[in-house]
């Protein structure tokens, strides 16, 4: 006789989470060591560790002002730039410590390319923005930067949209294309890692779909950090994520685990909307 088992319906999840990441070996492409980061006496990343695994999307969530962009712009020095700020601790990234100050600060953003909130396309043509970058780094062939040009854009998803106007100025691009055209001048460098800081929360929910579904795509290519308040987002694109709170990471794992079976008090409370 066959028996039949009822399963008490459960409550509708709240989070669509995507599946677990592939099981392959995990290499990690970049990863930082005991950072901290200090503007002046404040410090707001206290001792964070936390691996970048190749070819995979990584989530950083927080509530505001939890040191999430803060910690980004250290992977990639952007730091250096704001006055008075100091980090302390390893960025590891092929056996090299990008902390140590004798780093070429243009040779690290050219393998970490840095993608910020609002889109901030250059007041020059579509062509000119995604050239920029290898032009300033000595590429001076005209058919190798066409190549460029349309590679960069066709990654970015956004050759489509744009072939027949690529000699007309960036800002008469809706702010999704601006976006696009804004990873597509990170992706022209051809860098390893992608640093996305909230990339898609000044748009429309259909510019922010195209964004995520592009994200989804480029981790073939590309190692990606993504900072994002969409937990939703978070869910959606990322395999594994970090959970940030007063300046410390507080956990860190698969996307899955995280939202499903998280192992700290304060993750739970954050992602059910408890917090504070
Ligand atoms: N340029 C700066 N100068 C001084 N303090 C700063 C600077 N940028 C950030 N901070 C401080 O560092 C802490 C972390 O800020 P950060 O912007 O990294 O947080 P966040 O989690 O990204 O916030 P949000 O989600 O609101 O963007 C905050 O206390 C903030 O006030």
């Amino acid at each position: 006789m066959v028996s039949t088992v009822l399963k008490k319906e459960k409550n509708p999840p709240l989070y669509l989470v995507k599946e677990e990441p592939n099981e392959k070996p995990k290499e990690i492409a970049i990863g930082t060591e005991n950072i901290n980061v200090f503007y002046g006496k404040h410090q707001a990343i206290h001792n964070v560790s936390l691996p970048f695994y190749k070819n995979q999307v990584t989530a950083l969530i927080g509530p505001s002002g939890c040191g999430k962009s803060t910690f980004l712009r250290s992977i990639n020095r952007m730091n250096d730039e704001i006055q008075g700020c100091r980090i302390e601790g390893n960025i590891l990234y092929n056996g090299m410590n990008l902390n140590d100050p004798k780093v070429n600060l243009f040779e690290i953003r050219k393998n970490i390319g840095m993608v910020f909130q609002r889109p901030n396309p250059f007041p020059k043509s579509i062509f000119d923005n995604v050239a920029f970058g290898p032009k300033h780094h000595g590429q001076k062939n005209k058919k190798e930067l066409q190549e460029i040009v349309e590679r960069s854009l066709k990654k970015a998803a956004l050759w489509d949209e744009v072939k027949d106007r690529l000699h007309r100025s960036a800002l008469n691009l809706s702010g999704g294309q601006q976006q696009r055209l804004c990873i597509a001048r990170a992706i022209a460098m051809e860098p390893e890692v992608l640093l996305l800081d909230e990339p898609a929360s000044a748009l429309d929910p259909i510019s922010t779909g195209k964004i995520e579904e592009l994200i989804t795509e480029l981790k073939n290519d590309y190692t990606v950090a993504i900072v994002t308040h969409s937990m939703h987002q978070a869910a959606r694109i990322s395999d594994h994520t970090a959970f940030f709170y007063m300046g410390k990471l507080v956990e860190f794992g698969t996307t899955k685990d995280m939202f499903t079976n998280p192992k700290q008090k304060q993750t739970e409370d954050y992602i059910s909307g408890n917090f504070g």
